[in-house]
């Protein structure tokens, strides 16, 4: 997205003159040229940068008086002051009251870009920053080689540069935004926003003023998500969580790609893509009446489904990898190394919150284990509920203790390869390959154990 720049000027030729310079760099531009215009233009749009002249003519404020009011609204946001020879003690007062610099007239061109690229650098890493901690990467990651995120993957590449409306169903925490953001970032529009309408927190009573906006006497108060989309993703999250009378809103815009802003009467054309999500099944949905049936095919042309992550287990050692590699950059250390215990015990557990429980579990790890223990991640560092899936775990052995020797031995046999033959998805070759035996041994041992084989024989 083009970064949008305000420049506050009494003088036409000196806003004009920047204007120019800053577009041919690729910045949007903004032009005011008094106090109130100025504010009016920041509270319709935040800009990422405002150039404000200290000198205003003409107008109810001076230069510091209007930066004074932008800080109160947008204390993050950069200012530059314009000033000219006289007022030079001004300028340097401008920025114990937080501009960022000034900048005396008459300036090179290259002075001008010199410091917007500077100050429009931390927006730029401002946002970048607000997307890695909303969990996402450059362009969004969407970390997993199981044969099951290959087929997503091969899909969203195929579909993406289409515009078709795409439909993903999965569990809560798998990763459907992730791969919403991936598709976003596939597609014509990446360079368009990604906007995110959350179907359950919309109550129906706002539904109209967050979706479409507001407006009085043809002026814009407040843009609406669509507006906001405009040209860019729409990502319906929980659809099913959308309110019928919601549902009927939605579906007529999708029909007719145009809305009406709250309070104003022109029609407004929008380009949006839909992709929605649900964790739920629509079909029954539908048919207990809580889901449109019109609404669900305009959605669902695209199905697209992302499996729990038992499911998908062997995803688990690249994503254990991915998150100890990002939490530890983090924290300033180096990604440690995951010890064949510790892994395993990842890879055994069921993770009912999903993806999002083992980034949290991992994020927890680095947190509480102390910094010069971070080298190797071991077992005993994880959460109880995770490394107890261990028949290792001390209870586990205080049980044992109570039993002879061959019982003992036969309940750790059992418990240790039901772990490794879930670890390994069902697959007795992979799970005999790691264990270090013959898999006509593992099977004869499974029967001895009396560990009867799931319905449809081992999968390998
Ligand atoms: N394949 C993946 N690679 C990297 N990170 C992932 C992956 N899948 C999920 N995550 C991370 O897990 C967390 C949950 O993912 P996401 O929000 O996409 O899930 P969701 O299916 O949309 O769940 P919900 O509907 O509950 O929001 C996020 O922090 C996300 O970054």
């Amino acid at each position: 997205m083009a970064l949008d720049i305000l420049i506050v000027d009494d003088e036409r030729d000196i806003r004009e003159l920047v204007a120019g310079v800053l577009s041919d760099e690729g910045y949007d531009c903004r032009t005011a040229a008094d106090s109130s215009s100025a504010l009016d233009a920041v509270d319709e749009k935040r800009p990422s940068l405002v150039l404000l002249d200290v000198w205003l003519h003409g107008s109810k404020m001076d230069g510091l008086e209007v930066l004074d009011a932008i800080k109160a609204r947008e204390p993050e946001l950069p200012v530059i002051i314009f000033s000219g020879h006289g007022n030079i003690d001004t300028a340097v007062s401008a920025v114990s009251r937080g501009a960022m610099d000034f900048i005396e007239k008459p300036f090179e061109a290259e002075r001008l870009l010199l410091l917007v690229e500077r100050a429009t650098e931390t927006e730029r890493l401002r946002r970048e920053n607000t997307r890695l901690r909303e969990g996402l990467g450059e362009g969004g990651e969407f970390t997993g080689n199981s044969a099951v995120i290959n087929a997503v993957r091969a899909t969203l590449k195929r579909v993406a540069q289409t515009g078709s409306r795409v439909l993903i169903n999965g569990p809560a925490g798998a990763g459907k935004e992730v791969a919403a953001r991936l598709l976003h970032s596939w597609s014509t529009r990446a360079d368009k926003p990604f906007i995110i309408v959350n179907s359950a927190r919309i109550t129906p009573e706002r539904f109209e003023e967050e979706l479409f906006g507001e407006e009085t006497d043809g002026k814009l108060v407040r843009a609406g998500l669509l507006e906001t989309a405009d040209g860019g993703t729409l990502y319906l999250d929980e659809v099913a969580d959308m309110p019928l009378s919601t549902q009927a809103r939605i579906l007529r815009v999708l029909t007719e790609q145009s809305f009406v802003r709250v309070g104003g009467s022109r029609q407004i054309g929008v380009d949006v893509r839909v992709v929605s999500s649900t964790a739920r099944d629509l079909a029954g949905e539908m048919e207990s009446k809580n889901f449109r049936e019109d609404l669900f095919y305009r959605l669902n042309v695209v199905p697209v489904e992302i499996p729990s992550l038992a499911e998908r287990r062997d995803d688990i050692p690249a994503l254990a990898e991915y998150f100890f590699a990002r939490y530890a950059a983090e924290q300033g250390i180096r990604p440690p190394a995951i010890s064949e215990e510790a892994m395993a015990a990842l890879q055994a557990y069921d993770w009912p919150g999903n993806v999002r429980q083992l980034r949290n579990v991992v994020e927890r790890t680095i947190i509480l284990t102390p910094r010069d223990q971070l080298e190797t991640v071991e077992a005993e560092m994880l959460s109880e509920e995770i490394s107890g899936g261990n028949a290792a775990g001390n209870s586990g052995m205080a049980a044992l203790m109570g039993a002879p020797l061959r019982e003992a031995r036969e309940s750790f046999e059992r418990e240790y390869l039901a772990i490794q033959i879930r670890r390994f998805s069902g697959n007795i070759s992979k799970t005999a390959s790691f264990i270090g035996m013959e898999r006509s041994a593992l099977h004869r041992k499974l029967k001895l154990l009396g560990m009867v084989q799931r319905k449809g024989g081992d999968r390998n």
